[in-house]
């Protein structure tokens, strides 16, 4: 499923019209119809309705709701918050079926907003610019005081569709029923909050006329469909032989974890490349694992035999490596050295804020796999600016440097060198501990053995690392609890779940 900005979104309804025979005044019946069809089914038949329109299009919604809920004999009061005048177009259309059905508009008075249950807002959609002004910016304040269930129809109110936007004021919805298509808002940090539960519903735009842009979501229907089932003579060269550099005195547990990770998740064998002292005291808990010992200078990695690459079907470095300066010569051999992928995370992020000539000279695969810190270091722009911005900054970043881009959080987004995205919107808030990072980095790094498309490997890895921790609180486990070891033990309730056994 795709993911718009406005102006996308935009483009589709103007195409369909133009080129497709489409009628606005039909796509508005089919908007509003769809969402009053949820309604009614939610909802049971003493609950008391309001509307809220506005002057656009989304309050061209808001009338065929009104209208709907009415024919159906539900209670329904219908409010229009805005002069007459500015009612236009297919808006104005509705509003006359909604009068000549005999159906009547009320005035926002104390008992409207007392007597009703559930609030349908219809007030601003996906048209709304800059700051609030009145009557909304008053009445955004008054509805989310209220104690009304809140309905928003395709956006709350106020909310702005696209990325970037600092400053707003908007309704927090508890239900958003999204007319056709996600917008970027409902999957950025500071905005995702305000939709609540949300549906996405068709209203009948054709698919041939779509916008053209790359930007979609990861489903586990994709994830069962693109996941390559080995064949049964399947050996340790068809299943990947990994390199992971990373560890040190300080944090060898960080390594373990994803060595074990990569284990689990499938590979056919997966080396563990640390300072040779730690090296006994990991082998109990990866007893599948090869090891690889480094140069060492006070207790971090400092050099790397670029012999232990030979024969790697791909590379992970940076799992608790430490950011001293020491290790940076580390990354910068890989850089060069590395043939197959090459997977950059965690201190190796760090320290290629120190590198970037070097992996713009890199012509392989290269997948960063920052969370936000991580990538306000890399682009040197805050935290707040990289989640007000992730869709941008993530597709300048590969871009500039020819790289896959793993942009970790609650939407993980995944970006090619080329600018085509997908989010993975799979996971919950027990993810949000150290050490289920350097999980990820175990389980991608199988999977870019794996699959011949980096990108669906990257989308495959995030989704089995999300789904894992969905399925474990679905079980025996809790948020608070949930531990990144458990991720990886637990990877086979994913693969049992979703493929063939
Ligand atoms: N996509 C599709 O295919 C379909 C989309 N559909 C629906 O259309 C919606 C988009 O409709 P839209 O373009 O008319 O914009 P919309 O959000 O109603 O806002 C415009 C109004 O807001 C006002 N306004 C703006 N900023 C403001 C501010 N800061 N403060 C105060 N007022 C402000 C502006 O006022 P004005 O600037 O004119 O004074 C104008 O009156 C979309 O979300 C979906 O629900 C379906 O019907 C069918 C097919
Ligand atoms: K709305």
């Amino acid at each position: 499923m795709q993911v718009l900005r406005a102006e996308e979104m935009y483009d589709w309804d103007r195409k369909a019209m133009e080129s497709y025979g489409r009628e606005g005044q039909v796509l508005m019946e089919n908007a509003g119809r769809a969402i009053a069809e949820e309604i009614l089914r939610k909802f049971p038949e003493t609950e008391k309705f309001l509307i809220v329109i506005g002057g656009g299009n989304n309050g061209g919604d808001g009338y065929v709701i009104a209208r709907i809920l009415k024919d159906r004999r539900r209670i329904a009061t219908a409010v229009q918050v805005v002069p007459d005048e500015k009612i236009k177009g297919d808006a104005l259309y509705h509003k006359r079926v909604y009068e000549q059905s005999g159906y009547s508009l009320s005035s926002l008075s104390e008992e409207v907003w007392n007597e009703n249950t559930v609030l349908v807002d219809a007030m601003l959609g996906i048209g709304v610019k800059g700051a609030l002004r009145a009557p909304f910016d008053e009445l955004v304040s008054k509805v989310n005081e209220s104690q009304m269930h809140r309905i928003s129809v395709d956006i709350p109110s106020g909310l702005p569709a696209d990325e970037g936007v600092k400053e707003f004021q908007a309704v927090k919805a508890d239900t958003t029923y999204i007319v056709q298509a996600p917008k970027q808002s409902l999957f950025l940090d500071h905005t995702a909050g305000y939709y609540g539960e949300w549906k996405v519903l068709d209203i009948g735009l054709p698919p041939m006329a779509s916008p053209k842009v790359s930007r979609e979501i990861w489903t586990e229907g994709a994830f069962a469909e693109s996941f390559p089932v080995l064949p049964g003579s399947a050996h340790k060269g068809t299943r990947g032989k990994g390199l992971i550099v990373g560890g040190g005195r300080m944090m060898p547990g960080a390594l373990m974890m994803a060595a074990r990770a990569s284990i689990r998740a499938g590979a056919g064998l997966t080396t563990a490349a640390t300072v040779r002292d730690i090296i006994p005291y990991l082998t109990p808990s990866l007893p599948e694992a090869m090891f690889a010992g480094t140069g060492e200078s006070s207790g971090v990695i400092s050099s790397v035999d670029p012999e232990v690459l030979e024969g790697k079907d791909a590379v992970a470095v940076g799992v608790g490596m430490g950011r001293e300066p020491e290790s940076r010569p580390v990354i910068e051999m890989l850089l060069s050295r590395t043939s197959g992928p090459l997977l950059i995370d965690a201190d190796g992020l760090y320290h290629l804020r120190f590198l970037l000539d070097d992996l713009k000279k890199r012509q392989e695969v290269t997948v960063l796999t920052p969370h936000f810190g991580e990538m306000a270091h890399l682009t040197g722009e805050e935290v707040s600016e990289v989640k007000r911005n992730p869709f941008s900054l993530s597709r300048s970043l590969a871009y500039e440097y020819g790289v896959y881009l793993v942009l970790k959080g609650p939407n993980t987004i995944i970006t090619t060198p080329e600018g085509s995205q997908i989010i993975e919107p799979s996971g919950n808030e027990g993810l949000s501990k150290g050490g289920s990072g350097d999980v990820l980095t175990g389980v991608l790094l199988t999977m870019l053995m794996q699959h011949e498309s980096p990108v669906k490997a990257l989308a495959n890895g995030c989704f089995l690392h999300g789904r894992t921790a969905e399925l474990l609180i679905s079980k025996n486990r809790t948020v608070l609890d949930l531990l990144p070891t458990d991720l990886t033990d637990g990877l086979s309730l994913t693969y049992r779940t979703f493929l063939p056994r």
